[in-house]
């Protein structure tokens, strides 16, 4: 399949970041790669193929298996001049995917501050994550001045059972993670081609184009890239200048329909414009929002055109004031139009609906 994307891409990648490069003029950033896709796809499969591949760089390599070794230790490895060693980095509450800053990236930032900077940071969450969720976290630590950035997501497919996870019904209209994971990758590796024929291979890749019409599709056995690793930053987001971050808070609580007006707003009708009239286009978001009526804090994610809301666990404080807390990371963004319209549709503390 011909792509002049993939022409582009093949023609402006740069050597795997250098750590004096720096293009912010601030202090430099490691890129972070998050690798995804179902159990049993062939993740630690490309880690390891990485790992021996590439051997001048640092490279720290976060498995995050599922249901392995203590809750409290996740297994890192790191590379270094092609030799492998292994830290235990520890996460107070376990997965990396639902742990926030304060540990998650907290760890990896002390172990850099222990061991010297990486190169290059790759992490692997379980086959049954939601890459979403991870990456949220690292665009509000984007925002917080994080050494760290995300580079990008690979999604690797299994050849043999890609077809089966993708058309595996889910209940009651919930995301089937196989498609999401599709959805959200930058590069997409289609895996174990050794197992199948090549019209089932056609197909699934017909498929998989549908759901990702951006990525860059490679195939592979043993998750063998053939080509050097610094294509798999396909997006680069962050080096893009256009693409800025804007948060804002706003005390009240909303109504459910009024939240979903707005984000439908913003990522599907496109229909709110900056000053300058072009229409705000929401890359990534992710949100701490008051429900009216509900007692539990509530956590909106977006990529591109997909969100979704999730019930934390947490809830609000019944003596103080609730606090909406937004982050946007996208192109055309206007801080003061983006809050404006959300206040506006938020009934104040005090206030009855
Ligand atoms: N036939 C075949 N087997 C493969 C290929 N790539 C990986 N495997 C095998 O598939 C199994 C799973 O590979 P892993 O790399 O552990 O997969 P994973 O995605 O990390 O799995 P989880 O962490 O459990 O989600 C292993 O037994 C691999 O040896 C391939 O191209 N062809
Ligand atoms: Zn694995």
């Amino acid at each position: 399949m011909a792509d002049v994307r993939e022409e582009e891409d093949e023609e402006e990648c740069p050597e795997l970041v250098p750590i004096e490069t720096d293009y912010n003029s601030q202090s430099v950033q490691i890129p972070v790669t998050i690798i995804t896709g179902y159990l049993g796809a062939g993740k630690t499969t490309l880690l390891n193929y990485i790992l021996t591949e590439q051997h001048n760089k640092r490279i720290a390599v976060i498995l995050n298996e599922f249901g392995e070794g203590s809750a409290l230790e996740k297994s890192l490895a790191v590379s270094h001049a092609g030799e492998l060693y292994e830290e235990w980095l520890e996460l107070r509450n376990g997965c990396l995917c639902c742990s926030v800053k304060d540990n998650g990236l907290k760890a990896i930032e002390n172990l850099m501050q222990k061991k010297g900077k990486f190169d290059y940071i790759l992490l692997e969450t379980t086959g049954l994550a939601d890459p979403g969720a991870v990456s949220a976290m690292f665009w509000v630590d984007a925002e917080l001045g994080s050494d760290i950035y995300l580079d990008g997501i690979v999604t690797v497919v299994d050849a043999k059972y890609g077809m089966q996870h993708l058309t595996e019904e889910k209940p009651d209209g919930l995301i089937n993670e196989a498609a999401r994971q599709i959805a959200l990758g930058d590069l997409i590796i289609v895996n174990k081609t050794d197992l199948i024929h090549q019209e089932e291979l056609d197909e699934l890749r017909h498929i998989v184009r549908s759901i990702n019409g951006l990525a860059k599709i490679i195939e592979t056995q043993r998750s063998s890239l053939q080509e050097k690793f610094c294509h798999m930053q396909t997006t680069r987001p962050h080096l893009d200048k256009s693409i800025i971050t804007v948060t804002f808070e706003c005390s009240g609580s909303i109504l459910e329909e009024d939240l979903n007006q707005y984000l439908q707003n913003l990522l599907w009708e496109k229909n709110i414009n900056n000053k300058s009239g072009n229409p705000m286009e929401i890359i990534r978001l992710k949100a701490l929002v008051s429900i009216k009526e509900k007692t539990q804090q509530v956590i909106v994610q977006g990529v591109h055109e997909l969100y979704e809301q999730e019930e934390t666990s947490v809830n609000w404080e019944s003596d103080t004031e609730r606090l909406n807390r937004f982050v946007f990371i996208g192109r055309n963004l206007d801080k003061e139009i983006l809050e404006k319209c959300f206040s506006a549709a938020v009934i104040k503390p005090g206030e009855s609906s």
